[in-house]
């Protein structure tokens, strides 16, 4: 079994907006709202390619009841926690020229409400497997993460994909993988990264920090992966016109995984992981099973003519 964690799940509220301008009013030509929070977009897309899995997490409040009607329309079993003070929060994603993000702050988790899910954490089996992903919920301290797999059975495979302060402590849990995009990579290393020689030597540090395997996501870049024999990989990114990247990197952590379980080679979990990125990032909301199998095609044909 798979079960996916978001501490902090949303609705997202993603608008298309012709030239958005701060300090006026604008009008959005659309809005669209979908369900949200990494580790519950991880668990989409995993649906997307044939994987069940269930999702925990907190939902509060009439928003929180609205995020479990639309899940359960999907098909998708999830299993969260109600807390007692807040509303699940709405995250406005504005689309124009730029992207513009506006993440709420969330409902208050106390520490009952966390034992309550370290319970079902620790009520999982040693053969299966943990995605933790997102920011931590107001009320949460930052080694949240390293309780989870703390709590986890003993060398159950834990995936984090998480900013440096709730990644860092959770580090020496040994997670099998991390998914830090570049940015998160420079924040964790201390400095930025300028080249392939960067990369490797970073990916290295981690690996040595606790990290089994480390993928960083390079948006339209592509993707980078160091597995745990120290062999690295590379994939070129997908290309196509690109909607709305939101949740682009919780596709490549479905993908990633969807592959390494289906066929056991790091090097196929990459492949997949960078085609379901794109997928989503050429689609108005998460990708499609359509879609993927599409930007496959199309990178095969990409690689082909090299
Ligand atoms: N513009 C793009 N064109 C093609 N592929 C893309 C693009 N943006 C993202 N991807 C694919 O999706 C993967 C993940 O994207 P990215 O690095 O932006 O993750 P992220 O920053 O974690 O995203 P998010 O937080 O929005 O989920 C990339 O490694 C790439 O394979
Ligand atoms: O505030 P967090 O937890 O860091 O990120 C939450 C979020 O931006 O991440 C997902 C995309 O990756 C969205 O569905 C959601 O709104």
């Amino acid at each position: 079994m798979i079960c996916t964690v978001t501490l902090n799940p949303a609705l997202d509220d993603v608008m298309q907006v012709a030239h958005f301008r701060k300090g006026q009013l604008n009008r959005a030509e659309s809005s669209q709202l979908f369900p949200g929070g990494k580790g519950i977009n991880v668990s989409l897309v995993l649906q997307q390619l044939g994987i069940r899995s269930t999702a925990l997490g907190f939902a509060a409040g009439d928003t929180g009841v609205m995020l479990e009607n639309m899940l359960a329309k999907t098909g998708m079993h999830c299993d969260l926690i109600h807390v007692a003070e807040g509303s699940t929060r709405i995250n406005i994603k504005i689309h124009d020229d730029d992207d513009t993000e506006i993440n709420g702050p969330g409902p208050l988790v106390t520490e009952s409400d966390l034992q309550a899910l370290l319970k079902q954490i620790s009520a999982l089996h040693r053969e299966d497997i943990l995605v933790l992903s997102g920011s931590a919920a107001p009320g949460l301290d930052d080694d949240v993460y390293a309780r989870m797999m703390q709590a986890a059975p003993k060398g159950m495979k834990v995936i984090v994909d998480a900013e440096k302060k709730l990644l860092e402590p959770a580090l020496s849990c040994k997670p099998f993988l991390i998914k830090p995009n570049k940015p998160e990579m420079e924040s964790l290393l201390g400095h930025s990264i300028a080249s392939r020689e960067d990369l490797l030597e970073g990916a290295a540090s981690l690996q040595d920090k606790g990290a089994v395997n480390v993928l960083v996501s390079l948006g339209k870049d592509g993707a980078f992966l160091m597995d745990e024999n120290g062999m690295p990989h590379e994939r070129k990114a997908a290309s196509g016109k690109v909607l709305n990247p939101t949740g682009a990197g919780d596709s490549m952590v479905a993908g990633f995984l969807a592959g390494y379980l289906q066929q056991n080679d790091y090097g196929a979990a990459l492949t997949l992981g960078t085609a379901c990125g794109g997928a989503t990032a050429f689609s108005s909301g998460l990708c499609t099973a359509e879609k993927i199998n599409d930007v496959l095609a199309q990178m095969a044909v990409q690689e082909a003519e090299g």
